[in-house]
């Protein structure tokens, strides 16, 4: 067995280095760093780190979200992630594993300081990268899994639903749409994603009371289909869910993918603009930038 090092100065001028076994090879993306579980640094960088490690057997891409504390998504992170899945694409990657390298979170949606005290112009470029980098992954050629390994809160529950397969971690972490406890209302594009995942009568109830499901609750409702007890499992189910594609023709798989989600894809595509202007119309009232302050004030008081 061999073992490389490479040697990585994060945008914060922190050094890491991390450990990759022969089987693996670090793919070419751009803006991305590998960095080991125990060396995830404490800042919050603008754009985020993705680890991105290849298969070079099966072909199968693993992505690690790293941006400090809670792999929140700002337009930098978002943009990154765009262009990694760009790269995916690019080199022909076999399938996709999206996880988090942070402990504890999959990912805490969106960053909200991206919403509390916007401009109309600052929300208009996020929400804009948002819409984008969610077309991007929701309609990938390659199979994809969310290995969802910790708390996946909003947008980290809409990422995880745009994979093809949500293997979680129990059963600490919780999953789920809360954006009607915050006091707004998810993007139509979000309720179509769960409607697509959960069906219209359990999408209802989780989105009219801001659910977050445990994992064993989000099994039961199929909004996640396997739960694991450690991330060594979560990988193997990952894999061994990926491995019944490498006999399948990839553009008949690809083609019937995106006839199924055709609808919910083109409902954004052909209606981005009304989107962006219900989200600039509800985010800059004032009642909801308060609400916000508040929930902003709730999580820092912790
Ligand atoms: C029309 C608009 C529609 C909007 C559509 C989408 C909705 C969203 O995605 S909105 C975001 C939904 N997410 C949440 O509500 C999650 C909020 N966070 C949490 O519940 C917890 O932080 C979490 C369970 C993820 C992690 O808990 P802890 O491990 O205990 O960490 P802390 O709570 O102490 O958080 C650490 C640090 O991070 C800040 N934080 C947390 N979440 C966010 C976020 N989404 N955006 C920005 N910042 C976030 C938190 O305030 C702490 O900050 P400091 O105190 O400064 O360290």
């Amino acid at each position: 067995m061999i073992i490389s090092f490479h040697y990585n100065i994060g945008n914060q001028g922190i050094f890491h280095n991390s450990i990759m076994f022969v089987k693996k090879a670090l793919f070419a993306v751009p803006n991305s760093k590998s960095l080991p579980i125990g060396l995830v640094a404490r800042f919050s960088s603008a754009t985020g780190d993705i680890g991105v490690t290849v298969n070079d057997k099966t072909g199968v891409a693993t992505v690690k979200l790293q941006r400090a504390p809670v792999n929140s998504l700002n337009t930098g992170f978002l943009k990154n992630i765009e262009s990694t899945l760009d790269s995916l694409e690019k080199e022909k990657a076999r399938g996709l594993i999206l996880t988090s390298g942070l402990p504890k979170i999959f990912t805490a949606g969106l960053d909200i300081l991206e919403l509390y005290n916007c401009t109309t112009e600052s929300l208009t470029t996020f929400w804009t990268q948002l819409q984008s980098t969610w077309l991007k992954l929701h309609a990938t050629s390659f199979p994809s899994v969310a290995l969802i390994n910790g708390h996946a809160p909003g947008a980290g529950c809409q990422l995880a639903m745009s994979c093809e397969y949500r293997i979680m971690l129990g059963p600490k972490y919780t999953i789920g749409l809360n954006e009607t406890k915050m006091g707004i209302i998810a993007p139509f594009w979000f309720v179509d994603t769960m409607i697509d995942t959960l069906g219209p009568r359990q999408a209802e109830l989780a989105l009219t009371s801001g659910k977050l499901f445990t994992s064993s609750e989000a099994l039961k409702v199929g909004l996640i289909d396997e739960e694991v007890g450690s991330e060594e499992e979560g990988v193997a189910k990952a894999e061994a869910f990926l491995s019944q594609y490498a006999t399948i023709p990839g553009t008949a798989r690809k083609l019937t993918k995106l006839m199924i989600r055709e609808k919910t894809i083109s409902n954004l595509v052909k209606n981005k603009d009304k989107d962006l202007k219900n989200v600039i119309d509800l985010i800059t009232s004032a009642q909801v930038q308060k609400g916000l302050g508040l929930y902003l004030q709730s999580l820092k008081k912790k």
